[in-house]
């Protein structure tokens, strides 16, 4: 089957040209944020479509009625996307909108703006693994060969939305001072709203995120139950409550997420994503990359990763295993509202 790879470069950045045009891109440069607008901001592969269901759950009060019917795409629309204005315009009251696109490109359009702002980071190894299979389905992406060569690409931020230490800089970067910005990690969300798959959860998967003790697993998973769900739906000043926050829970897993057709993408034509290449809803995984990753790779990673984020005054939860970040607290998931992604800044 023909892959429909155009690109369309804007910026130095290239997106997917079957969705995005000039046009579409521009608009999302100036476009008029509204106070009640919630905006899930991502680089690729980092828990977009997760955190999409999250928000449109906690908005419904943990009714399922809007995500089993309403494909994320039309419920969240992607800013940049071709279709957005269209849907956006035509939404009164609360909008959720989605962008993958880095924060120097909507920085003006945020400017002075009361939208809530919540940015998504994942672990760029488990990022790089999870982008290198879509690539295999998503036939408006390059065809990929090796994941060796998809990975030189993935570091030298040539992929399709730029450079992910571009992005994860650019947003949190902002972190204290957009006016209403929520930063969550991926690994946190999992630890907290996946917490019932850790009763299946073998050793070598807990090694894969540092957790070395029994001990450690029951007190972090205590601790963590549906914390996420709880900061989140604080943050957007709709406080679940009960069977709210239970319905949430249960809706926003990835096995539910998996069999629900308006978030899995199986009803994406065959010509856009080639079901037979695999799943949108792979694995859900956290640390999953050391499955892939070769020791060479993990050195030149690791490299560029050091070296790219040398200036960053932030410690994000990946890159603290539970013992080194004190007193056993991995994540250190307070209340406070942004110490999950990002752990402690250098000065501290
Ligand atoms: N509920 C839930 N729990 C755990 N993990 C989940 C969940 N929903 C989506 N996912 C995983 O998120 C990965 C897809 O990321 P995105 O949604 O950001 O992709 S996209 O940018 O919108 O294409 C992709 O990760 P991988 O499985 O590692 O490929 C999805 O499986």
């Amino acid at each position: 089957m023909a892959r429909l790879d155009m690109t369309e470069t804007f910026h130095h950045i290239s997106f997917p040209g079957h969705i995005h045009t000039q046009d579409s891109l521009n608009y999302a440069l100036h476009f008029q944020f509204r106070d009640r607008d919630t905006v899930i901001a991502t680089y690729p592969k980092s828990g977009t479509t997760w955190m999409q269901e999250i928000v449109t759950l906690v908005k419904n009060r943990g009714d399922p009625q809007l995500s089993k019917t309403v494909p994320n795409w039309a419920r969240a629309p992607w800013l940049e996307q071709h279709y957005s204005a269209k849907v956006l315009e035509a939404t009164q009251g609360d909008r959720i909108i989605t962008t993958h696109l880095p924060y120097n490109l909507l920085s003006s359009a945020l400017q002075g703006s009361k939208a809530k702002v919540i940015y998504v980071a994942r672990n760029p190894k488990d990022v790089a693994v999870s982008y290198y299979h879509f690539h295999k389905m998503a036939k408006f992406l390059p065809e990929p060969n090796s994941f060796d060569e998809f990975l030189d690409s993935f570091l030298e931020g040539s992929v399709s939305y730029g450079s992910w230490f571009d992005h994860v800089k650019g947003w949190t970067s902002q972190a204290g001072v957009l006016a209403n910005g929520l930063y969550i990690s991926y690994e946190e969300m999992w630890l907290s709203l996946a917490a019932e798959n850790w009763k299946e959860r073998r050793p070598k998967d807990m090694l894969a995120f540092g957790m070395t003790s029994e001990i450690y697993l029951r007190e972090r998973m205590l601790r963590d139950l549906q914390g996420s769900m709880e900061r989140i739906s604080s943050f957007l000043h709709c406080p679940l409550v009960g069977d709210e926050l239970t319905n949430s829970l249960r809706h926003c897993s990835f096995s539910s997420m998996s069999d629900n057709a308006m978030v899995n993408y199986t009803q994406i034509p065959k010509e856009i994503m080639d079901h037979s290449k695999g799943k949108f809803m792979r694995k859900g995984k956290i640390g999953d990359w050391r499955n892939t990753f070769t020791e060479e790779q993990i050195g030149i990673f690791d490299t560029v990763y050091s070296y790219q984020m040398k200036d960053c005054p932030l410690t994000f939860m990946w890159e603290c295993p539970p013992e080194s970040c004190g007193g056993g607290g991995g994540g250190q998931a307070s209340g406070d509202q942004d110490r999950a992604l990002i752990l402690h800044d250098a000065g501290d």
